[in-house]
């Protein structure tokens, strides 16, 4: 089992501090969705050269344009980019393609998809490399989480690996460790401490044990 911070509240200097605090305690680093649209790919770019021991994901949350999308983050540096499971099957195929050629990866995210484990299926036999539950900010503020879509697609999912996003906290970790993600990334979680380091270490002790 492995562990992402995902960065989402930040600028690229604040980024490059909170990283440099946990670094030896993840393993994948994510530019989240707000930093992406608030200050570009070069985000990706400064904390891949920054931290190049780190893999980095991009949270883009490609709904169209698949490849294209996966070139330019390939480009910036990105080891794995986000699709929507919710987007068109050529758009995941796309992304897939263009991954293979550039040596990266996919990660799609399950926010949204309301047939969970027949999606899961489908998506998983496109041959990503990762296929997460999230429940998102506004699901988050409505109580929700996404455990039980977790339980959900770990049933049908026989290739990717199997992550699980939104609002973990280290009261809630041990029940994301029982139900065994691959991945489990956290945001807030980390970031919204006063100690990041105690955090982030705490739970990679947790996720390693
Ligand atoms: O993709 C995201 C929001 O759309 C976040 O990166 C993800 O939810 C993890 O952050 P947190 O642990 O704070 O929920």
């Amino acid at each position: 089992m492995e562990l992402q911070l995902a960065l989402d509240l930040v600028n690229i200097p604040e980024a490059k501090q909170v990283v440099a605090e946990v670094a030896e305690y993840i393993d994948i680093v994510e530019i989240g969705t707000p930093v992406v649209i608030n200050e570009g790919l070069h985000a990706v770019k400064a904390i891949k050269e920054a931290f190049p021991q780190l893999r980095v994901l991009a949270d883009l949350k490609v709904m169209d344009a698949g490849g294209y999308e996966v070139m330019k983050a390939s480009e910036a540096g990105a080891d794995i980019i986000t699709i929507l499971g919710v987007s068109d099957d050529s758009t995941i195929k796309g992304a897939v393609a263009e991954a293979a050629k550039q040596g990266k990866q996919v990660m799609v995210d399950m926010i949204n998809v309301k047939n969970i484990e027949e999606r899961a299926r489908e998506i998983d036999a496109m041959g990503v490399d990762y296929i997460c539950v999230h429940s998102g900010y506004d699901h988050q503020a409505e109580g929700k989480n996404s455990f039980e879509e977790l339980a959900a697609i770990k049933r049908v999912v026989q290739h990717a690996k199997t992550a699980v996003a939104g609002g973990i906290k280290l009261e809630t970790l041990p029940e994301v460790i029982q139900a065994n993600p691959d991945l489990v990334i956290v945001g807030g979680g980390i970031t919204g401490q006063s100690d990041k380091k105690a955090a982030a270490s705490r739970m990679q002790e947790m996720i390693k044990a």
